[in-house]
């Protein structure tokens, strides 16, 4: 997008995309948490909820209204036609809500904003990100680690892997790859080289835009 470089950080679940966005962010990154962008699309004036109900029941709602995530996540995944229908419904929402979000940030002057999104391919918006980071891990660990964190059996968590792309699919549509096989302080390192690349890479290409309009290149210029 115009002003903005937009990177995208995906991977399965549980390999460590959340840790990895708070240590952008600590370094003063803007990541925008795009599971929270799909729950702001549920809530809200221009929720798709209704959508939702529509076709999954009345049965996914609460009795406040609001979605019961456990009961949808419970239809959807093991069922590739069903999440595929969810994803059909919900992804224009998140989509449109992550372009608002890009182009209030380039409006602010922020000049990287990294796109924090497990499905980042199926929903399209690699098609937005000039650089892709994917975080890896073994599955098991992956599976023990979404046990523990999100409270779900051990079912719940297979099926839910199961729903998403091998090791192979993610790194073969990424430019970095951040292995999440060690402890949380190898991961910090990890991510600190990892943004050290970014830096560099972004500050090459603006460099090369800078040249193709014929203005001067800034080789210390802010990414
Ligand atoms: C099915 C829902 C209600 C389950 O909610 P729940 O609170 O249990 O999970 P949460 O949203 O926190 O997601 C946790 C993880 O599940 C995985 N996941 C979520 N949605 C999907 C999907 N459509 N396809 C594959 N994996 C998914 C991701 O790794 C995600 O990080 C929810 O995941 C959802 O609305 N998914 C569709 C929107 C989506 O793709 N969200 C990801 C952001 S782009
Ligand atoms: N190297 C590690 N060692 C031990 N625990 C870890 C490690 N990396 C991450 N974790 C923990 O594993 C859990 C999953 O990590 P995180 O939330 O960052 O994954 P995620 O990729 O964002 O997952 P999701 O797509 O499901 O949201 C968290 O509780 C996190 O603290």
């Amino acid at each position: 997008m115009k002003g903005i470089h937009v990177v995208g950080l995906t991977g399965q679940t549980g390999a460590g995309k959340s840790t990895v966005s708070s240590l952008f962010r600590a370094r003063g990154i803007k990541v925008i948490d795009c599971d929270q962008v799909s729950r702001d699309v549920v809530s809200g004036e221009k929720s798709c909820l209704a959508d939702l109900a529509l076709e999954f029941s009345i049965a996914i709602l609460n009795m406040d209204g609001t979605l019961n995530r456990k009961k949808l996540a419970s239809i959807v995944f093991g069922n590739p036609q069903k999440l595929s229908k969810l994803n059909e419904l919900i992804f224009p929402h998140i989509r449109a809500e992550i372009n608002r979000r890009v182009k209030e940030l380039a409006k602010q002057g922020v000049p990287l904003v990294v796109l924090d999104a497990p499905t980042l391919f199926e929903s399209g918006a690699d098609a937005d990100c000039e650089l892709i980071i994917s975080v890896l891990a073994p599955e098991a660990e992956r599976l023990n680690r979404i046990v523990v964190r999100d409270h779900l059996t051990d079912q719940e968590a297979r099926s839910r892997m199961a729903s998403q792309h091998d090791d192979a699919f993610y790194s073969s549509r990424s430019q970095l790859v951040i292995m999440n096989d060690g402890d949380p302080e190898l991961l910090h390192i990890k991510t600190l080289e990892t943004i050290d690349l970014l830096e560099r890479a972004l500050r090459e290409l603006n460099a090369s835009e800078q040249t193709q309009d014929g203005s001067a290149s800034d080789p210390e210029g802010a990414i």
